[in-house]
């Protein structure tokens, strides 16, 4: 489980996360839901460690972050790490290099799930394909915990659907996963549970099934109830 608890973040004077609180399971797919600005990206960075704290605490499994927790949890960020030159096959030789956790079986099944060539060039790549092998290369690391900003930004309806499957695939197992998202309407099906931010705090954290069997509402009716009143 990843727990967070009463983070609060500042960039120079201005507080950015002011006391956030959620937890996400392994075998769940979480979402992040909230305005642009809202802090979202900022909690996937402090989650990895990429960002310092100003107070709070985030354990994952009971634990700080540390060295090798980055076996343990991945962070896909919604533009391509990977230098522009090298072809899909080049960027899996590097992630094996320096990832210990690496599954080239997996990142094979993934290519022929996403119907990508290795051979391609990353810059080569439509937005849709830079975004699925993006994500490939996250799916790819034996890791318990992954952290996804964004994975449907800007790509076209049928990459949309085709990343969706994704999470209902084996190809997630049992693994926790954290995702933002402005496209909830996309994924609400998958998602198991939901956190709303507004201004650097949690409005509401809530278990989708739950509120769709006790008050038959959807992910949206409760968005709307919460966000509009
Ligand atoms: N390195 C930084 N220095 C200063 N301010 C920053 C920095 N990173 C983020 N911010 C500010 O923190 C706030 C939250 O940013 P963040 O990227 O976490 O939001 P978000 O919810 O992910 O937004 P979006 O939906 O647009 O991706 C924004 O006001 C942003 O300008």
């Amino acid at each position: 489980m990843i727990e967070i608890k009463d983070v609060t973040k500042k960039f120079g004077r201005k507080k950015v996360l002011k006391g956030v609180s959620f937890t996400a399971e392994k075998g769940q797919i979480t979402c992040l839901i909230g305005i642009n600005g809202v802090g979202k990206t900022t909690i996937m960075k402090a989650i990895m460690a990429l960002t310092p704290i100003n107070s709070g605490e985030i354990l994952i499994d009971g634990e700080k972050i540390h060295k090798g927790s980055y076996e343990k949890i991945t962070f896909i960020p919604d533009t391509i790490t990977m230098l522009p030159q090298m072809k899909i096959r080049d960027a899996f030789v590097f992630m094996a290099d320096f990832y210990d956790s690496w599954n080239q079986k997996r990142a094979t099944e993934l290519l022929q799930f996403f119907k990508l060539n290795e051979t391609d060039r990353i810059s080569e790549l439509s937005k849709g394909n830079t975004a699925k092998v993006n994500l490939l290369l996250g799916l790819a690391l034996d890791v318990d915990y992954v952290l996804m900003d964004e994975p449907f930004s800007g790509i076209d309806i049928f990459s949309r659907e085709q990343i969706a499957n994704v999470f209902t695939s084996h190809l997630i197992e049992n693994r926790g996963v954290i995702i933002t998202t402005h496209e909830i309407n996309d994924i609400e099906h998958l998602v198991d549970k939901v956190v709303l931010l507004d201004e650097g705090v949690v409005l509401k954290e809530f278990e989708v099934e739950e509120v769709r069997e006790n008050e038959g509402k959807s992910v949206i009716d409760v968005m709307r109830e919460v966000y509009q009143g």
